[in-house]
């Protein structure tokens, strides 16, 4: 008997222009256009198996091993049911597809790091999701058209769907069809693009970015000046220097609107926030690093950005990585040793030493677990189909032990 099955990763995206605020809850229609960077695969991960079989009960899904209820109406069951719709389509049109999408699907997903815990597991989570049902429906694979799916899973994961440097246009219309990403850039345009994770927090975090972001468009009035006033101009400068690959342009427009998505959480009623000490900790030192890069004639080397927890992402080109993971490491002493994926150390030691110049009083040190773990990583590509091998579901169509 034929199995229909297909497994699929997806990326983590991390944003340079925040989403923050939606216009429309249930479709997910956001009040603003963002970019990001989607991350390499290789380190940060969401992997899901999906199949269709007649003999199932109903629709199931299992998150990292254990079992997640689909809730009626909810977010996960609109996008099932958003690309059943779309197989639908297809088997309409040649009577000679097999008809499953009138089966129920077992899905199982695993993140190959911390779920919600504001590394974006949402976005690659539901990403990963809608590129293994394309794969088991074999839908056409345009990733515009499956980003209008992922949003309504969680608005931040359309832009998983593409690898680079994704835009996720927010569109007019009530109905929601012209509100789905783009892609602007390749990786291949700028590979040097490289990210340093510094995980501050892994617990669940207080506030939900759901949540936090319904109370920021009902109470703050800085957020109407920033959609409106703001972002679409730093939506065309920074697309424009990411084609010129003008990593100043970037890193300046980044740092300015990670602060001011953090003011309008701050400009809510009741106020959120997501910093703590150490990312502001994190905020000095980049400044600090970039101020004497700039004193020496030079220009930005790196741009820190904050999510809706306290994790620092870092970018900067490649060649800066080693000094930053140094001056990350003298300040926020690790209790295991650096993991250099891209060998910038050369497998020599980190010494914790800091660029000459550098005016060590802007923070203060912390205890070894401040910063809990650095992750190194880089632009990646968008989702990947995988071969049968890599299922994560069993013959029974229950998850396999792992
Ligand atoms: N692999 C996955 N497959 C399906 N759904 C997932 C997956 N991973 C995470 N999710 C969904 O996303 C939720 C976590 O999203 P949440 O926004 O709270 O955290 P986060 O995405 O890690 O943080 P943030 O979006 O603020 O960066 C999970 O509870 C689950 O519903
Ligand atoms: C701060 C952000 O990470 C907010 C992400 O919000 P989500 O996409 O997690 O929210 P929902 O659409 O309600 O699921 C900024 C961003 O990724 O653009």
């Amino acid at each position: 008997m034929t199995v229909y099955q297909a497994t699929a990763s997806a990326p983590v995206n991390i944003a340079c222009i925040k989403y923050w605020g939606k216009r429309d809850t249930k479709l997910i229609l956001p009040t603003n256009s963002s970019l990001s960077v989607t991350l390499d695969q290789d380190h940060l991960r969401s992997t899901t198996t999906s199949r269709a079989d007649p003999s199932f009960q109903k629709d199931r899904l299992w998150l990292n091993g254990d079992e997640e209820e689909i809730k009626d109406g909810g977010r996960m069951a609109t996008c099932i049911k958003e690309m059943k719709a779309l197989r639908r389509q297809l088997e309409d049109k040649d009577p000679s597809l097999p008809k499953i999408s009138g089966y129920p699907v077992h899905i199982c997903s695993r993140n190959n790091f911390p779920t919600a815990a504001g590394l974006a597991s949402s976005a690659s989570g539901f990403a990963a999701l809608v590129a293994s049902l394309a794969a088991l429906y074999q839908l056409p694979t345009d990733a515009s058209r499956l980003s209008l799916i992922a949003r309504q899973g969680s608005g931040s994961a359309c832009r998983s769907l593409f690898g680079g440097f994704v835009a996720w246009q927010m569109g007019e219309r009530p109905d929601g069809s012209d509100s789905y990403a783009v892609q602007v850039a390749p990786r291949e345009h700028w590979p040097d693009i490289h990210a340093l994770i510094c995980v501050v927090s892994d617990d669940k975090k207080g506030t939900s970015s759901t949540s936090g972001m319904q109370r920021t468009v009902e109470t703050s009035t800085l957020l109407q000046h920033r959609i409106k006033h703001v972002v679409p101009e730093r939506m065309r400068a920074i697309s424009e220097a990411i084609l010129a690959r003008d990593f100043d342009a970037f890193a300046r427009i980044t740092m300015q609107d990670s602060n001011q998505f953090h003011a309008v959480a701050l400009d809510t009623d009741p106020p959120i926030f997501y910093m703590n000490d150490v990312s502001r900790a994190i905020i000095a030192l980049i400044v600090e690093y970039n101020r004497v890069a700039i004193a020496n004639g030079g220009k930005l080397r790196a741009a820190y950005t904050y999510d809706a927890g306290p994790n620092a992402v870092i970018y900067a080109p490649k060649e800066n990585i080693k000094e930053i993971v140094e001056l990350i490491v003298k300040y926020f002493p690790q209790a295991d040793a650096f993991k250099d994926p891209f060998g910038v150390f050369d497998g020599k030691g980190v010494t914790g030493k800091v660029v000459e110049g550098f005016n060590e009083a802007v923070a203060k040190p912390f205890g070894v677990g401040a910063v809990k773990n650095l992750i190194h990583t880089r632009v990646g590509d968008g989702p990947r189909t995988l071969g049968a091998e890599e299922s994560l579901l069993g013959e029974n169509g229950l998850p396999k032990r792992i």
